[in-house]
């Protein structure tokens, strides 16, 4: 973990506004070193961001206390000239779903469950190999992209940082963005030559069935089952371009690209319709998001679909213990929290129930520690949690690494943002793995369940199909 000792002020971070017109979305990430970031959520400003100024990284089930430790040693004191508030220093990363990951043999024995095998290689192994438990980045260089236009940040960390250097490299990075192109041609869509899923229908079945049977005894209430489809690619993955075209489709989503360190790293992306917590001074904004069906061909089928699901009780049960989990997970931090009206989320591939949550808490608190208090949400996870946990471990045959797990910043005075890494995807260049998962309550039907699966796929397999 590179990390300042707080009577060292190392962090030196300058901002300039971007004048003259923007580059491409894609070009701009394109130019970019590993590990790039990209965060884009609605009503906050979007950020491009290439390098590491400081990369804190932690393991196991203190995870969130060591992060938040480590950033408030990193952030203690700074020499920082933000210029707008989006600009000024934040760490953007994530965390794994388990607290305790599989070891690496557990994982690559745990890979293939009755599907058909796939290949020997190191990716198919464990696409979750450079991922840690914990892990964020301070950028080296950031371009945020505010209502008011955009701005360029230069961060240095550590001994060596020096004032000078930062605004040098400031003027070597405007000067490069400048002469990047304000649109470029995108690649086409690198297409498919191979699909392989873990999860066969049988086991899938057996899996809900065990599942429904447990709650039929009393012993859970709700686990959300996930299933893994690894393809491989006919061209290279470009994630800018996906990124780009997930930002037109599903605006009211949160794009995400996380990468480790290293010459050519694994990518983890996705277009995620769930906010975990944001938190700005002791206001407290989330979502609960359970309860799905498709889109239909027409506005009035929509319309049909939707009515559908508001009234059917199994999706109003499953949508019912997210919200009220949610409040309970939220009680002990606030002065007050309020539920807003049930209401459908519609994205372009399917429709959700949404029920708006805020809160007012009763004292100053850190993101991370609403993060630690909220994850898993029975959306993502189940009731209790503890058995869900264990029900989730025993059917899923693949490790979820960083699939649903909360990805967001984190600044100095412990604001931030996190989302649920759904409808996402870990990916090399010539291979991606996409995850999704569904919530089984007593009366849930597998075949049912089978679709709607496939339904939490198409956002990122739409992408990566030949048009
Ligand atoms: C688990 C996923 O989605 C979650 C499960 C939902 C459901 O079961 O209805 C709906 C939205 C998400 O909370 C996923 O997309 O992989």
């Amino acid at each position: 973990m590179e990390s300042p000792r707080a009577a060292d002020p190392q962090l030196i971070s300058r901002s300039v506004r971007l004048d003259g017109g923007l580059p491409s979305f894609r070009a701009v990430l394109k130019g970019f070193d590993a590990p790039r970031t990209v965060w884009d959520s609605p009503g906050e400003a979007t950020v491009i961001a290439g390098g590491a100024a400081a990369t804190l990284t932690a393991e196991g089930p203190d995870r969130f206390d060591h992060i938040r430790e480590a950033a408030e040693s990193l952030f203690a004191s700074g020499d920082v000239h933000a210029g707008t508030e989006a600009a000024c220093p934040r760490l953007f990363g994530g965390f794994t779903f388990h607290a305790d990951q599989p070891s690496q043999t557990d994982r690559a024995a745990l890979d293939t469950d009755g599907g058909e095998p796939a290949e020997d290689t190191p990716e198919s192994a464990d696409p979750w190999a450079a991922f840690p438990d914990a892990r964020f980045v301070f950028p080296r260089v950031q371009v945020t992209i505010t209502d008011r236009g955009p701005w360029l940040t230069v961060n240095a960390v550590g001994p060596d940082a020096s004032v000078a250097a930062v605004e040098e490299r400031i003027e070597t990075e405007r000067e490069r963005l400048c002469s990047l192109p304000a649109a470029d041609p995108e690649t086409p869509q690198p297409g498919l030559t191979d699909q392989r899923r873990t999860t066969t229908p049988d086991s899938w079945r057996g899996g809900v069935t065990a599942a429904t049977d447990r709650i039929a005894a009393g012993d859970l209430q709700k686990v959300v089952l996930a299933q893994v489809l690894e393809v491989d690619l006919a061209a290279d993955l470009e994630v800018g371009d996906i990124l780009s075209r997930l930002g037109e489709k599903y605006p009211s989503c949160t794009r995400f690209l996380v990468e480790p360190e290293g010459p050519e790293p694994p990518a983890f992306f996705g277009a995620t319709p769930e906010r975990l917590v944001s938190l700005r001074g002791r206001t407290v904004e989330t979502d609960a998001l359970a309860g799905t069906t498709g889109r239909g061909e027409t506005p009035a089928e929509d319309e049909w679909l939707a009515d559908e699901l508001l009234a059917d009780p199994k999706n109003v049960h499953e949508h019912a213990l997210v919200a009220e989990t949610i409040r309970e997970q939220l009680a002990p931090f606030a002065a007050s929290v309020s539920t807003g009206d049930r209401q459908i989320k519609r994205l372009a591939t399917v429709q959700h129930i949404h029920t708006p949550i805020t809160a007012e808490l009763a004292a100053d608190t850190h993101v991370l520690s609403l993060v630690e208090a909220l994850h898993p949400t029975p959306a993502v996870g189940g009731l209790p949690p503890d058995r869900a946990l264990e029900t989730i471990r025993e059917t899923e045959p693949f490790d979820r690494g960083w699939y649903a797990a909360p990805i967001g910043w984190i600044d100095a005075a412990g604001n931030g943002t996190f989302a649920v890494g759904l409808r996402s995807a870990v990916a090399t260049r010539r291979r991606a793995t996409l995850f999704a998962g569904v919530g089984i309550v007593g009366d849930s039907d597998p075949d049912r369940e089978w679709d709607e699966v496939e339904l939490k796929f198409r956002p990122i397999l739409d992408e990566l199909e030949a048009e």
